[in-house]
């Protein structure tokens, strides 16, 4: 059985760009397939300590297996990238998050499913449209409505976002 499944991804240290890069192609070096990774957005950094902008995009995959699998690959990546977990949403070389997996719900602290602050975040809704125009995150409704809602919030700019396309990723031949 294959599934749908949607990973955001984010950096902001170091080589931003290649970092992601380098996630995209380690992420798609087994069993993962992708379907379309998303435009680069340059974000602002929501919570947290003071620290530098982020790029942020989304990978959305095809798997044949499970949801604890893709987490180990996710952090796999991450350890791949040298990625120093000191400080609660503070910078990071490389996080990445398993946004949904199919329709799957789970509350289990080490995977919850759908992520429990995807729908808060322009920086995951925004290139998860980009993505897949008809995406909707499970339990929360269309992925546009969400993107909708944030920014209607988001009166102060906090979650002003840029997109890049000088900064455009490409998913590997082959993959
Ligand atoms: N959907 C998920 N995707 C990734 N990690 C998750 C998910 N649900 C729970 N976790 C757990 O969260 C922990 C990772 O937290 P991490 O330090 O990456 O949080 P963060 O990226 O700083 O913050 P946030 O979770 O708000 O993005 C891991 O131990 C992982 O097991
Ligand atoms: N702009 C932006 N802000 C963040 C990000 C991120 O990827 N982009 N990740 C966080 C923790 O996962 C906390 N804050």
């Amino acid at each position: 059985m294959v599934t749908r499944a949607v990973l955001a991804l984010g950096s902001n240290l170091g080589d931003r760009r290649a970092t992601l890069q380098g996630a995209v192609d380690t992420l798609l070096t087994g069993e993962p397939s992708p379907v379309a990774v998303s435009p680069v957005y340059e974000t602002a950094p929501v919570g947290g300590p003071e620290q530098g902008p982020y790029l942020n995009a989304v990978l959305v995959v095809d798997t044949g297996e499970g949801p604890r699998e893709l987490l180990r690959r996710a952090q796999a990546a991450e350890r791949a990238f040298a990625r120093q977990r000191k400080v609660r949403w503070g910078p990071r070389t490389l996080d990445v998050d398993v946004i949904a997996f199919g329709g799957e719900r789970s509350d289990d602290p080490e995977l919850i499913l759908p992520h429990p602050r995807a729908h808060l975040r322009a920086f995951v809704l925004r290139p998860w449209l980009d993505a897949d125009p008809g995406a909707v995150l499970p339990g929360r409704g269309p992925v546009a409505d969400l993107l909708a809602a944030v920014e209607a919030a988001d009166t102060a700019g906090e979650q002003e976002l840029r997109r890049r396309d000088d900064l455009a990723l490409r998913l590997p031949e082959g993959a």
